[in-house]
C-alpha cells in the first residue's frame, strides 16, 4: 500500500521530486526558510557554502543537484593503463567516454540550454576525455565564457595533477572552489604500474622516473589548492592486486595534505574498451571489494560514497544521464540564458532540504534500539529530493543505506537494468535485480507489485511500498526502531 503521488513540477513539465500529500500540504517546518538548516553541526559554514549545492562533494546534495560535464579539453599528457580516450559509445555510462567533443563556444551554448531546462543544474564541470590543467586554453575560454553568462554556476575540473601546479593561481583567480585530482599511489614503484608514461617540460618520460615526477606533482598541486582554501577531492581508481592495499597509505597522505573527500573508484575493465588493463585481463574489484576497503578507510580522509563514474558528457542528477536529450544537433542556434526556473528550483529545494533534514533528527531521535549491535541493509528506490519516489519496476539504481546503532549512512548504490519496459515486465532483468541485491535486507520503494514482492521474497529479500514518498531516513528509522527495540539511535552527517 502506498500514498498517492503528488508531484513538484520542475517547471518545464519536468518532475523535480514527488512527495506525499501530507508533506506537500505542510508547507514546511520552523527551519525551512533556510537552506542551510541541512549542514551538518560540524561543519565550518563557508565550506558548507561551497558544497551545499554540490552533487559529488556533498551526499545530501545529490538528492537534489544536477551537474553537466562539457568534454572540451582533449588532449592529456600522461597515459593511465585503463583509459582510451579514442573509446567512444553512445549507450555507456563510464568515465572518460563522450559521445562528442565540443569547442568552447558550443560548450557554453549547451551550457546554457541546460540551464534553461534543467532547474537542478549547479555544476559545470570538465572531466575528460583529457586533461582540464593540460589543455588549459580550452578549459580556462569555456569557464571564463560560462561564468559571464550564468554567474551562479560551479565550475569543476577533473585533472591527473600533472600540470596543476602551474594552474593553481588561475583556477583561484576564476573562483573555482572546487577540484578533483587522480591519485592512483603515493610510491612511484607502484605508479610504475599504472602509468607506462608522462609528458613533461617537453620530454616524455618512462617507468619510475614518470611516477617519481607525477607522484611529486600531485602531491604539491594538492598543498597549493588546500593553502588558498579550494576543495579538493581525490579520485583513485581501485586496482586489485595492484594498488588496492596502497589505497590506505595514499588516503593517510591525502588527508595529511588537507584534501576535503577520498572517492575511491573501482576499475572498469573491459577488453571491449581497448586499454592496457582490458587488453591484458587485469580485473576491476567486486562491490563487496570495494566496500571492505571503504570500511577499513573510514576514520581517514573522508570517503565520498555516491560517486556514479559519469559519463564525460553527463548531464542530470547524478544516477540519471540526460546528455542525449542536448547533443549539439539538438541545441538552438540562439540561446539566451533564462534563470526563472532555476532560481524557483532553488526555493523550493530550500524548503524541501529543511524539512527533510528536520524530520531525520527528529525521527532518529525518536528511534530506539534494542543496543543489539545489529545493522540493516536497506535499499532504496528514489529519482530525487531525498525520497522514497521511485517504483521499484522503474528503478535503474537502488541507492544502499545502512542503519546501526551508529546512525543511518549512505553506502553507496547499485545499478540494475529495469525491471518494468513500457508496462512489460521482464522476467530476466528481475533475475538481474535480485542478484545485483544481494545482502539486502529489505527494499523500500513508491510501488512493487505483488509477483516481484514473491520472488525477492523467496530469495530472501523483503521489499514494501508501505513507505512511498516517505523522506529515506524516516523510514529507514522506523523500520530500524520496529525491528531492533529500544535504544536511541544517533544522526551521521
Ligand atoms: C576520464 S578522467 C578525466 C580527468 C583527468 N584526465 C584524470 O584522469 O583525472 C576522469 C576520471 O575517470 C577515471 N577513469 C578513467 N578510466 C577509468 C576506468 N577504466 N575505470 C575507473 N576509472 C576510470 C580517472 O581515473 C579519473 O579519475
Ligand atoms: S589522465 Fe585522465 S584522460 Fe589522461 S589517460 Fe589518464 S584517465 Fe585518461
Ligand atoms: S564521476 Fe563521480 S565525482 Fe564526477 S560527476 Fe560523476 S558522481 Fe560526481
Amino acid at each position: 500500500m502506498s500514498a498517492p503521488m503528488i508531484s513538484l513540477q520542475g517547471l518545464s513539465g519536468t518532475t523535480v521530486f514527488d512527495q506525499s500529500p501530507a508533506r506537500a500540504k505542510s508547507g514546511g517546518c520552523a527551519s525551512s526558510s533556510c537552506g542551510s538548516s541541512a549542514k551538518p553541526h560540524e561543519m565550518d559554514s563557508a565550506v558548507w557554502e561551497k558544497i551545499k549545492d554540490h552533487p559529488c562533494f556533498s551526499e545530501e546534495a545529490h538528492h537534489y543537484f544536477a551537474r553537466m560535464h562539457v568534454a572540451v579539453a582533449p588532449a592529456c599528457n600522461i597515459q593511465c593503463n585503463y583509459c582510451n580516450r579514442k573509446y567512444d559509445c553512445a549507450n555507456e555510462s563510464r568515465p572518460g567516454v563522450v559521445s562528442e567533443r565540443l569547442t568552447p563556444d558550443q560548450a557554453l551554448r549547451k551550457a546554457i540550454e541546460v540551464a534553461n531546462q534543467v532547474p537542478q543544474l549547479s555544476v559545470l564541470g570538465i572531466a575528460g576525455p583529457g586533461d582540464a590543467c593540460y589543455d588549459w586554453k580550452n578549459t580556462k575560454a569555456t569557464f571564463e565564457r560560462v561564468a559571464k553568462e550564468i554567474a551562479d554556476i560551479k565550475l569543476c575540473i577533473s585533472t591527473n595533477g600533472l600540470a596543476l601546479p602551474d594552474r593553481v593561481a588561475e583556477l583561484a583567480e576564476m573562483n573555482v572552489d572546487h577540484v578533483t585530482i587522480t591519485i592512483n599511489m603515493v610510491d612511484p614503484r607502484i605508479g610504475a604500474e599504472i602509468y607506462p608514461w608522462i609528458f613533461y617540460e617537453n620530454r616524455r618520460y618512462t617507468g619510475v622516473e614518470a611516477a617519481t615526477i607525477l607522484h611529486e606533482r600531485q602531491m604539491s598541486g594538492l598543498e597549493m589548492l588546500t593553502a588558498r582554501g579550494i576543495l579538493t577531492k581525490i579520485n583513485s581508481v581501485m586496482i586489485p592486486g595492484v594498488n588496492d592495499e596502497h589505497l590506505i597509505e595514499v588516503n593517510k597522505w591525502v588527508k595529511e595534505r588537507g584534501a576535503f573527500l577520498h572517492n575511491v573508484m573501482p576499475l572498469i575493465s573491459d577488453p571491449a574498451h581497448g586499454t592496457h588493463y582490458g587488453l591484458s585481463g587485469q580485473r576491476g574489484p567486486k562491490a563487496m571489494e570495494l566496500k571492505a576497503l571503504q570500511d577499513r578507510l573510514e576514520g581517514g580522509a573522508k570517503l565520498m560514497r555516491h560517486c556514479r563514474q559519469c559519463r564525460a558528457d553527463a548531464v542530470g542528477l547524478l544516477g540519471e544521464d540526460r546528455g542525449k536529450e542536448f547533443t549539439l544537433d539538438r541545441l538552438p542556434d540562439k540561446v539566451t540564458y533564462d534563470a526563472s526556473k532555476r532560481e524557483t528550483y532553488r526555493a523550493v529545494v530550500a524548503r524541501e532540504r529543511g524539512d527533510r533534514m528536520a524530520a531525520k533528527s527528529e525521527a532518529l531521535g525518536m528511534v530506539k534500539t534494542a543496543g543489539s549491535g545489529k545493522s540493516l541493509l536497506v535499499a532504496v528506490a528514489t529519482k530525487g529530493g531525498g525520497r522514497i519516489n521511485e517504483h521499484f519496476g522503474h528503478a535503474k539504481e537502488f541507492q544502499i543505506y545502512e542503519a546501526s546503532p551508529k546512525g543511518i549512512g549512505f553506502v553507496g548504490h547499485r545499478k540494475v537494468e529495469q525491471y518494468c519496459l513500457g508496462g512489460r515486465a521482464e522476467d530476466k532483468s528481475l533475475d538481474g535485480v535480485i542478484s545485483t541485491l544481494e545482502g539486502v535486507d529489505i527494499v523500500l520503494c513508491a510501488r512493487i507489485g505483488n509477483s516481484p514482492e514473491d520472488r525477492l521474497k523467496e530469495s530472501g529479500i523483503r521489499a514494501t511500498d508501505a513507505y512511498g514518498y516517505d523522506y529515506i531516513e524516516t523510514a529507514i528509522g522506523a523500520l530500524y526502531a520496529a525491528e531492533f527495540g529500544s535504544e536511541p539511535l544517533a544522526a551521521t552527517a
